[in-house]
């Protein structure tokens, strides 16, 4: 409910958002922690106001200075979580009838930082970018990859439906289900028996381009907890190996649970100490498909962390951008003749995308790009260029994502 103390938590904990030191996500999780007693609701109206400051910043920045938090709230209560008047009027830490005359934001406003929409302008049409901007304002949906080890799409859809769980299916991914609102399924039997797994259906149709067969070798590079080693897994029908590497720790371990609840038995995770490891060379040149799902800035998931483009600069691209590249080279030593990667990111930066793939290629003559007009689960896609796959939320509704598929000649 809204009162002067809820306005006062929610100050102090956007005041640290603000900072961008930490991820906001983080952030706001520690805040809910150290703050255990605040209600569902209040704690809906505390996430839902930051994040509505930072998907909006640059357009609130026209009407009202950031740093005058309480004011900023407020401001963001009234005309964002459309507050009725008569209950802001009782908080005594703001003057209601100040808020009320402020300016109201210039709608147009482009909500990339300069050095992005600079970037991005190299490429797009302002059109284009101004459209990107909008979409990425919007909330992402919750989207679910049905395990069809498990059940088939159709069965899930009806066991949601029977839940009152509302939900259809996606329109490009042949095993996704987005829901019309978020719902917790953690606990949900779906979740648990392993049918189900939350995942963006740009991630699912990435995972699709590997085209993994049934007894292929493959390696999932940069498997973090695993998205798309279980995709793979399952497309596989169980059969073949995959190892799933990753340099963290912590995001491996958190494959194992999900491994346990697929019933998957074809995975195996390798932690690394880098893309050079000495662990990895008994595998050069033996593996049939490597997918190389690259650390990237992540600004094609800006819906759901719009924290993302405040905390990078143009020196983070340059640093990034020369891992993807070593990353890249390292992985395509493990491919054997006729092999394939694939290279993915979630940026919707050249810089992170085509460019390494180009530089890759530059540098590398046994190896050539591989055209996916012809997969026919993304013939739906219309992709303007054929070479890449490159989905955005103003066009495609899933996240920004970009691959591109790499074949090793001899
Ligand atoms: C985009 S995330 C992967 C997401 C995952 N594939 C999924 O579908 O859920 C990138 C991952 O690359 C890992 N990474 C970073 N540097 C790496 C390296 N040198 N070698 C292998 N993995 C690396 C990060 O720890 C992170 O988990």
């Amino acid at each position: 409910m809204i009162n002067d103390s809820l306005l006062k938590l929610n100050v102090q904990l956007l005041r640290e958002v603000l900072e961008f030191k930490i991820p906001t996500d983080a952030l706001l999780s520690k805040f809910f922690r150290e703050n255990r007693k605040l209600q569902f609701t209040d704690r809906g109206i505390i996430a839902e106001t930051v994040y509505t400051i930072l998907r909006n910043y640059y357009k609130l920045s026209t009407a009202i200075e950031i740093k005058n938090t309480f004011t900023l709230i407020a401001y963001v209560w009234l005309h964002y979580l459309k507050t009725p008047p008569s209950e802001l009027s009782k908080l005594k830490s703001i003057k209601l009838a100040v808020i009320e005359t402020l300016p109201r934001v210039n709608e147009n406003t482009i909500e990339f930082p300069e050095w992005i929409k600079n970037r991005l302008s190299k490429n797009l049409p302002e059109a284009e970018i101004k459209n990107l901007s909008k979409a990425m304002e919007q909330q992402a949906p919750l989207t679910l990859r049905v395990n069809t080890l498990k059940m088939s799409v159709s069965e899930v859809h009806k066991v949601l439906n029977a839940e009152g769980i509302k939900s259809e299916l996606t329109k490009f991914s042949p095993f996704g289900i987005t829901l019309e609102n978020k719902a917790d399924l953690m606990r949900n039997k779906l979740f648990l028996d392993g049918a189900i797994e939350v995942q963006d259906e740009a991630s699912q149709l990435a995972g699709i381009l590997l085209e993994p067969k049934r007894s292929e070798m493959v390696v999932d590079f940069c498997a973090g907890s695993g998205g798309k080693t279980l995709l793979f897994g399952m497309l596989m029908k169980n059969t073949g190996r995959i190892y799933a590497f990753d340099i963290n720790e912590r995001r491996l371990g958190n494959l194992t649970p999900r491994l346990a609840r697929s019933g998957l038995s074809n995975v195996y995770p390798q932690l690394i100490e880098s893309e050079n490891d000495s662990k990895i060379k008994r595998l050069h040149g033996k593996i049939d498909k490597v997918f190389v799902d690259a650390p990237c800035l992540g600004l094609g998931t800006l819906r759901r962390n719009p924290d993302l483009k405040f905390r990078y600069n143009e020196e983070s691209l340059l640093q990034i951008n020369e891992q993807q590249l070593s990353i890249l080279s390292a992985a395509s030593k493990l491919v054997k003749s006729g092999g394939k990667i694939v290279y993915a990111t979630c940026s919707i930066l050249r810089e992170e995308n085509q460019d390494i793939v180009e530089k890759f290629l530059a540098a590398e003559s046994d190896f050539r790009l591989i055209d996916i007009g012809q997969i026919p689960v993304l013939e739906k896609l219309k992709l303007t260029d054929s070479r890449f796959l490159t989905l955005s939320p103003a066009v495609h509704g899933t996240d920004g994502f970009f691959a591109a598929v790499i074949e090793k000649i001899t």
